[in-house]
């Protein structure tokens, strides 16, 4: 029985001794409506009777007529109470009312204790019971206090620039604990109990997941605001309708359109380059924007300067995302007391609302003053015809293609721009394989522009990216929640505890790697997949796996290796001296103080 059921029953039973068989629904309906009477007996004066009356919508719930002899809606004027008599049974009710209230008031206090500590308190003991240690619980704030402690310390210092040992840095508390407690173990996020998980064979049967137990988790407060209710949190039938529409858009022939709006893009980006050749260039903000750039013109049909705005203000909310990530309130406070920075959140959603609305109602104009004849076939234009589907099994709603907007932006700039600010550094800092990759590139393409079928001749460039994404994967972590008490392997997770996939981990584990799990080594990959991978496919997961992989891995992996191509063609790269090695977890792995490279202008006589 939950603690909801426990409250509106005990009220029920404890107070009034009602009508015992009821089921939950019931009780828990009656013990609201009792809430409600009172609620409005006290906000309109005594007599009871008399107040309930004069609201003519007003039902008087059955419970609360036994409890103050109330007659039966039905008017029968010789029973009614004068308003006027306040006799000794009605002395008698009032004290009956306080005494609602007071065990109302108990019942919510045991509420908030239960979910504050008892829960908490019992999850701690059925996981010890299985061998899962952990962090012990702290009231209110979990393990979030520690966690937050431990990130700011591993922060302080920025690394050798030559150590690609970045698990204890983005993850202390994983790496800390991890040794303390096993390769799995129980820590909270406030009252919030999290599983992490370290062992490859979980982690596919969670990723694969077979009988659909483990859920996205929901985005809320600024999460929720950056990506909506989209197909990255969305489940079921309208996930898959979601995912139907992005798989159409970036995969197999719509990649090969979006080739000339790539290499566009790239072009613009290396015309400004040609200011810094023999200097010093910081190449994370310039990636940002090549990235923004690319995700515009081929999802969006606009420019990066006309989705400026929206960037920026997903940018700032990715800001406050993770300022207020480990801060822990007190559950439902935010209902009637906002931080400073919901509210600046509050006001960045409605801009982003307005920016995305104004972009289509532009491409319906466009629509109707015959520029063009359909919505067009990018992914803006799928999404408008989704929504104007005359099927309304396939129709989606005008909130989901705000949600889908955003979550394109985000996801088709941030992680793209990351990954190729990390090949780069890799590759200035091992100009070996620099010189290796730029052979490559050289041999496919010469001096031409990549074009699509060249790409997957690339292979030593496979190979570095992949090496890459192992050392500085974009997403550090992956999330699941259960929702339902479910066994993994041997272990029983109770109901509404998420899952922690320490990716990172994985990906820096010698046990896996080997003893140079650190180092960067590309021709680990040099069979196309690692000989870790064929033993188990969860342990490299830069786009996930499963059902709910990376729905743009091949249009980000195009786009990295256009770029990358593009730049090697004309370009040699050393690590500039004034760079700072610190990468940080900014919703991705990015470098905090960005990766500053000189430019050596490249020529050749082929
Ligand atoms: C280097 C580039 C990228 C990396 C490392 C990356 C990583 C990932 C990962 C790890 C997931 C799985 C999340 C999970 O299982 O919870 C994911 C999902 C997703 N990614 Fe990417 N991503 C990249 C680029 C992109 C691009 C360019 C797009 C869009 C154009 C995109 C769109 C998405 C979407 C929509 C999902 C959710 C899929 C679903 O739930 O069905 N990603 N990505």
């Amino acid at each position: 029985m939950s603690i909801c059921q426990f409250t509106c029953s005990s009220a029920s039973l404890l107070l009034l001794d009602y009508r015992s068989s009821r089921n939950c629904t019931e009780i828990a309906k009656d013990s609201a409506d009792v809430f409600f009477c009172l609620f409005r007996c006290f906000s309109n004066d005594f007599p009871v009777e008399g107040s309930l009356r004069s609201h003519q919508q007003f039902q008087c719930p059955a419970i609360i007529r036994d409890l103050f002899f109330i007659p039966n809606p039905q008017p029968d004027r010789s029973l009614r109470l004068s308003s006027l008599q306040l006799t000794s049974e009605m002395l008698s009710q009032t004290f009956l009312l306080g005494l609602l209230f007071l065990l109302l008031f108990c019942f919510a206090l045991l509420r908030v204790f239960h979910k504050l500590w008892l829960g908490p308190i019992r999850v701690q003991k059925m996981m010890a019971a299985q061998g899962i240690k952990g962090p012990p619980y702290r009231f209110l704030h979990g393990a979030t206090q520690e966690i937050l402690r431990m990130r700011k310390e591993a922060m302080e210092t920025p690394m050798d620039s030559l150590s690609h040992d970045i698990f204890p840095r983005i993850h202390p508390h994983v790496h800390t604990w991890v040794n303390t407690y096993g390769p799995n173990y129980l820590s909270w996020s406030g009252p919030q109990p999290v599983l992490v998980i370290t062992e490859p064979e979980m982690i596919k049967d969670i990723l694969n997941n077979k009988d659909k137990n483990y859920l996205k988790i929901k985005p809320r407060n600024f999460a929720k605001k950056m990506v909506g209710d989209g197909i990255v949190a969305a489940e079921g039938e309208k996930w898959a309708k979601l995912r139907k529409l992005a798989n159409h858009s970036f995969h197999g022939e719509s990649l090969k359109r979006y080739v000339p709006a790539i290499l566009d893009g790239v072009h613009v980006m290396l015309e400004k380059w040609k200011h810094h050749e023999g200097k010093e260039i910081e190449v994370y903000d310039e990636f940002i924007v090549l990235t923004s750039e690319v995700i515009s013109r081929t999802a969006f049909g606009s420019s990066y300067v006309q989705g400026r705005n929206i960037f920026a203000m997903l940018k700032r909310l990715g800001v406050l995302l993770s300022i207020n990530e480990h801060r822990v309130r007190f559950p439902g406070i935010s209902k009637f007391w906002k931080t400073a920075d919901e509210i600046e959140s509050e006001k960045l959603e409605k801009g982003m609302r307005d920016a995305i609305l104004q972009m289509i109602q532009k491409r319906e104009e466009e629509i109707v003053s015959g520029k063009l004849d359909g919505f067009g076939d990018d992914f803006l234009g799928l999404l408008m015809h989704a929504y104007r589907d005359q099927d309304r099994g396939k129709r989606i709603t005008i909130d989901n293609v705000i949600d889908e907007c955003k979550t394109f932006y985000l996801a088709g700039q941030e992680t793209t721009s990351t990954l190729l600010t990390w090949v780069l550094f890799l590759l200035a800092v091992h100009t070996d394989w620099q010189e290796e990759a730029r052979k490559e590139v050289l041999n496919v393409f010469g001096q031409e522009d990549p074009y699509y079928d060249g790409i997957a001749k690339l292979k030593t460039m496979t190979m570095i990216i992949n090496e890459t994404l192992r050392l500085y994967p974009p997403a550090a972590q992956l999330s699941r929640q259960v929702n339902n008490e479910v066994r993994l392997g041997k272990l029983i997770i109770p109901a509404n505890t998420q899952c922690f996939i320490a990716c990172l981990k994985i990906h820096h584990d010698p046990q896996i790697w080997g003893e140079d799990a650190h180092l960067f080594k590309p021709d680990r990959f040099s069979e196309g997949v690692a000989k870790a991978i064929k033993s188990n496919p969860a342990t490299f997961l830069p786009f996930g796996m499963g059902p709910r992989n990376c729905v743009g891995t091949n249009f980000s992996n195009t786009e990295v290796k256009i770029a990358l191509s593009m730049i090697l063609q004309r370009y040699s790269f050393t690590l500039s001296p004034g760079y700072v090695h610190s990468p940080a977890l900014l919703i991705t792995v990015i470098p905090q103080h960005g990766v500053h490279v000189i430019l050596h202008p490249f020529t050749t006589t082929m």
